[in-house]
């Protein structure tokens, strides 16, 4: 069972995640938030190149293709790549609320083992939102929606504004990212839409 610690519950007075009236229609694709996003930037060859899509309400669905760059033990999937597809799986859906988020605490239950080759199919959905924190949980699967859970996670978000990134990261990343041509992708990166 995944997300047994205190600062994982949501207070009484939590409320429903709202979904934003310019979501990404359900079914639609998300794209990468960043080009060199080792989750879903198509910039990192060794990254998990995930693709995300919009699902109904707050909730996103996933799929990575396990690669052998991935490995932990020979022919099986890292666990901390495993626990990046979660978070950036579980980040994703902070798009859908149109907030801007970095993970506060990710906790993971690895159930079985993940081969090389393996598609890892993922669900998640925020449960909770209070004030600044978003509550969330994810799963994942091998081989599609139906198949055996391989690994599990509970997560906190906080929401930050944009100095986070600005203030925190390497000038000459962000530079490039605030001249990105992509205007979703700066968007994403660059606008607190409340
Ligand atoms: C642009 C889109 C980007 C999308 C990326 C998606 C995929 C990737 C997602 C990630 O991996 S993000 C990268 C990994 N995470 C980080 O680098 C975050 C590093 N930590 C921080 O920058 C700060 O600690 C943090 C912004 C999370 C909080 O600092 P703040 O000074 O803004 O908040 P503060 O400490 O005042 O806490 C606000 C509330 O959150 C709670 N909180 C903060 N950190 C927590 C924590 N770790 N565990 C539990 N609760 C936490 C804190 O107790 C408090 O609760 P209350 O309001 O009830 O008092």
């Amino acid at each position: 069972m995944s997300g047994t610690s205190a600062a994982l519950q949501p207070p009484a007075d939590a409320e429903k995640p709202v979904r934003h009236p310019d979501a990404p229609a359900p079914g639609e694709l998300l794209g990468a938030h960043y080009e060199q996003c080792f989750g879903c930037g198509g910039g990192q060859s060794h990254g998990l190149h995930l693709a995300a899509r919009a699902g109904e309400g707050v909730t996103v669905t996933a799929a990575f293709t396990v690669q052998p760059a991935h490995q932990g033990a020979p022919g099986l999937a890292h666990g901390g790549v495993l626990a990046t597809a979660l978070d950036e799986t579980l980040g994703s859906l902070n798009w859908l609320l149109r907030t801007i988020a970095v993970t506060g605490r990710l906790e993971t239950d690895f159930v079985r083992p993940v081969p090389v080759g393996t598609v890892l199919y993922l669900e998640a959905e925020v449960t909770a939102v209070s004030r600044r924190k978003i509550y969330s949980t994810a799963t994942g699967r091998i081989g599609g929606p139906d198949g055996p859970v391989a690994v599990r996670a509970d997560a906190l978000f906080i929401e930050v504004a944009v100095e986070h990134f600005v203030h925190h990261g390497r000038e000459e990343e962000i530079k490039a990212a605030m001249n990105d041509p992509d205007q979703v992708r700066r968007t994403r990166a660059f606008e607190v839409n409340p």
